[in-house]
């Protein structure tokens, strides 16, 4: 083991002097901050890292070098250079560094789609996702899910209050709509599921162990400290499993019953599982999937889309309690688009026309990125971003959040003005480096899903209701800080008491 240790040492002084020196006359790796010996720059990593890296980049430049332990990593921080790693490379940083925590989790190596390398597998699922959920077509076909959880949400938030007259903790009541409505879109029987709390709950805790990888992914001589952690998570993962395996064992003997279609993500993936001889009934061997791929995919999904949507939502909301003036002007222009809603509950091709509400959620997408550095990247090659010589094995990160509050990017970054939209051709689809859901191949599979959901909510949240803060708050003090993980959670919930502004509406929705 001492052998070990000094080859180790030996490497990290390698990988000090090479990023050093000039190679070939070429820019060496990217500066930064001096490392650690042994964990290099991990610790500033610890907490908020998008923070963190954004202020390193006003000393370093627009790419950031760390070293992480073992590894190399980059962290981009300007539109030009998130364009280089996303699009000019796209193919070199198509792939995501192997972690233990996502391996446990997801049984093995590329078995689903966010955590799994370019390969064909990654390739098969994600297609497989894509057709079930989010193309146009299947987006039409599940639309009357989405409207009746909003529904459902508008109705909680009814109830929670007593009728308008207590605050309620927004977020946690969409966060359990996004819940019910993702596995509603995987299991279309889950209609009123009793053990959704604990399902959102465990979720989080999932979360919270990927947000946070074991140390020796980075220090392979000081993986004795995460023993603790391996068996956290091997305890959870045997209960996630127990959750999932009933999802589909249950479903397999709803088939043997039941001819009709059951129209959700569980019967595609079931359609494709894998025989004795590797082979899902006429479908090619590649085709074919696993159980254990099943339950992989089933969490990622699980994981994918249920808190970022519902951070979304909450942080919109937060931005326009604390900006009544957009608040007004979203619910003018929903009126004025729909002058005989009343009291009905707003559908999603009622608002396509409303640009004012369009430009808000881009505006909340882009002060608030429910994934503030992307999902990390890893380079295949060697390649060149930002003039620095980058070798292959590189860990990328690209600050979306940073790049949000960059003046010279945003003029105003740090203020909520919904308006620096209009008439401008700047999407979330992934063509647009200074906004960005992710872009190229692995851009966000559940964006537009995302997006509808993000538009839709917020529209009935305002129509719905007149929104007041809790006593003794003021849109001034409303707090708007961020609490660390991988996605960018409020620090404080929002509370705020909803005024039915249709008695006669959320009475029909109760009925
Ligand atoms: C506001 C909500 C959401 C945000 C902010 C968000 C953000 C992201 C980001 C930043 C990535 C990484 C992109 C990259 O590396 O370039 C990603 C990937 C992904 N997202 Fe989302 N997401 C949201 C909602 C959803 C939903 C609703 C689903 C599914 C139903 C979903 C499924 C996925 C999947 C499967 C990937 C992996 C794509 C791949 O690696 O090929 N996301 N998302």
């Amino acid at each position: 083991s001492r052998l070990g240790s000094l080859g180790w040492i030996l490497n990290d002084l390698s990988l000090h002097i090479r990023d050093a020196l000039q190679i070939g006359g070429k820019k060496p790796f990217p500066p930064g901050p001096r490392a650690w010996p042994i964990i290099g720059d991990l610790h500033l990593l610890a907490d908020r890292p998008h923070q963190i890296i954004r202020d390193l980049s006003g000393k370093y430049g627009p790419v950031v070098g760390l070293r992480l332990g073992k590894r190399r990593a980059i962290a981009v921080c300007t539109p030009a250079t998130a364009r280089e790693v996303l699009f000019t490379h796209d193919k070199i940083f198509a792939n995501r560094p192997y972690f233990q925590v996502n391996e446990q989790f997801l049984y093995g190596r590329d078995t689903s789609v966010v955590f799994t390398s370019l390969c064909p597998a990654w390739r098969r699922n994600r297609k497989i996702c894509t057709i079930a959920l989010v193309t146009a077509r299947r987006m039409q076909q599940l639309e009357h899910i989405r409207s009746e959880e909003v529904s459902f949400l508008l109705r909680e938030i009814y109830e929670e209050s007593q009728g308008g007259r207590k605050s309620v903790e927004v977020g946690r009541y969409v966060q359990l709509m996004t819940a019910r409505l993702t596995l509603r879109m995987i299991d279309s029987e889950a209609r009123f599921v009793p053990g959704i709390e604990g399902l959102l709950e465990m979720i989080k805790e999932v979360e919270h162990e990927f947000s946070s990888p074991l140390i020796g992914d980075f220090i392979p001589a000081l993986s004795f400290l995460d023993v603790w952690k391996k068996i956290r998570v091997r305890r959870m993962h045997r209960r996630m499993d127990s959750i999932l395996s009933a999802l589909i064992v249950k479903r397999k003997q709803a088939m043997l019953t039941s001819s009709s279609s059951f129209d959700d993500l569980l019967e595609v993936l079931l359609s494709k599982e894998a025989d004795q001889n590797g082979c899902a009934g006429s479908a090619a061997v590649v085709d074919a999937l696993t159980v254990e791929e099943m339950k992989a995919i089933l969490l990622e999904i699980l994981g994918g889309g249920i808190i970022t949507t519902a951070l979304t939502i909450e942080w919109g909301l937060a931005e326009l309690l604390k900006h009544p003036r957009c608040l007004q002007r979203v619910r003018m222009e929903i009126e004025e688009a729909l002058p005989k809603k009343g009291d009905d509950l707003i559908r999603e091709v009622d608002i396509v026309n409303v640009d004012f509400l369009k430009c808000m959620v881009k505006e909340v997408a882009r002060l608030h990125p429910a994934v503030p550095m992307l999902v990390p990247r890893i380079s295949t090659q060697e390649c060149q971003i930002g003039g620095y010589i980058i070798p292959p094995q590189t860990l990328a990160f690209v600050n979306v959040w940073g790049i949000s509050r960059d003046e010279s990017v945003w003029p105003n970054a740090l203020q909520f003005l919904p308006e620096r939209f209009e008439g401008k051709d700047v999407e979330l689809k992934g063509q647009h480096f200074e906004l960005l859901f992710g872009s190229g191949r692995r851009i966000c599979m559940g964006l537009p899903l995302a997006v509808s959901m993000v538009g839709l909510t917020l529209a009935n949240l305002i129509h719905h209701f007149d929104w007041q803060l809790s006593e003794g708050q003021t849109p001034e003090t409303l707090n708007m800080d961020e609490s660390n993980g991988l996605n960018l959670n409020k620090a404080v919930s929002t509370m705020a008491v909803p005024k039915p502004r249709f008695m006669i509406a959320i009475a029909n929705t109760l009925a």
